[in-house]
């Protein structure tokens, strides 16, 4: 799908509640492929200078609900906690016809259509989407038409690329690799820093040595066809440095192990957020 045309190709108003990181980040990638300002409506109490700033190029920031009524769409990034107390504010947002897409971790399909009605489709995005590198998997509820599905599609494929389950049982694990799952990547940069650090190397040094080897070994890892584990090896001289590391990595107690971890507790958490 030609991700431009079918934004432009999307009809009606499209509401934004929530523009902090991650709906701000959707927001920036939806107008620089080509989505009209005009027909975007942002809800954000507190807007950063860029969110305010985007008010000159049209779009419309905090008007009445009543000067809005209900929108073709409206896509909620609010934090999970506050949608309980939050969430009722944008019923007059959404009308029979509505399609509700959600990307608020943990919240339920179910929680969205108790709370605000409309067709949902919840999805769980991540935070490269800023640069149009996210990945996001989305669920759509079983009265999601096909045309909604095709709007909603086109919303998140604009921000990288977009993979549909059937199970929204799921959603829980992914949020727990792909959601959260930058934040693990930018600690291994600030981690390898540190090690290196105690190495031995200047703190600025180790510091840019880190970061650019996380961003180009991601970087080789998008373009090559080759697997993460056949790159590894390459990297891996038998007998060699990269052997001795991996050792430890790959050991008892080493990142597997840790990683099991750090994604069940983030699942927990997901499935806590439900609640
Ligand atoms: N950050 C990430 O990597 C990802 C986040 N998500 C999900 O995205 C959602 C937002 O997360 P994130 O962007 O990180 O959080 P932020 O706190 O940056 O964004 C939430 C925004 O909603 C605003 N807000 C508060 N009250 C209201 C209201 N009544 N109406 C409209 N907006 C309101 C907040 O304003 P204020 O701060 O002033 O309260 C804030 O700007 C969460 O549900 C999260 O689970 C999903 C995938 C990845
Ligand atoms: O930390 C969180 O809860 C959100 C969801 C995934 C990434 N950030």
């Amino acid at each position: 799908m030609n991700t431009s045309n079918a934004l432009q190709d999307i009809a009606g108003t499209i509401v934004l509640a929530g523009a902090g990181k991650m709906g701000g980040a959707m927001l920036t990638g939806w107008l620089a492929r080509g989505l009209d300002p005009k027909r975007v409506v942002v809800i954000e109490p507190h807007p950063s200078a860029g969110i305010g700033a985007l008010a000159t190029r049209g779009v419309r920031l905090n008007p009445s609900p009543d000067d809005v009524g209900s929108a073709a769409t409206l896509v909620v990034a609010l934090k999970p906690q506050m949608f309980r107390e939050a969430g009722p504010m944008l019923k007059p947002f959404v009308g029979p016809s509505t399609l509700l897409v959600s990307i608020m971790a943990g919240t339920t399909i179910s929680a969205l259509q108790e709370v605000c009605g409309g067709s949902v489709v919840r999805a769980m995005p991540n935070t490269p989407a800023a640069i149009g590198r996210g990945i996001t998997v989305a669920v759509a509820a079983s009265n999601v038409s096909a045309v909604q599905r095709a709007v909603a599609d086109a919303l998140l494929r604009a921000t990288g690329s977009v993979e549909w389950v059937d199970d929204e049982g799921l959603m829980d694990a992914v949020t727990a690799v792909s959601g959260s799952g930058p934040a693990y990547i930018f600690l291994l940069a600030e981690e390898l820093a540190r090690a290196g650090v105690e190495a031995g190397l200047p703190q600025e040094l180790a510091t840019k040595l880190a970061r650019e080897t996380v961003a180009g070994a991601g970087e080789l890892l998008h373009r090559s066809e080759d697997s993460s584990a056949t790159l590894r090896k390459n990297v891996t001289s038998p007998g060699g440095t990269t052997a001795a590391a991996l050792e430890v990595l790959m050991g008892p107690d080493g990142l597997w192990q840790l990683m099991i971890r750090a994604v069940a507790a983030a699942t927990k958490r997901s499935t806590e957020l439900a609640k």
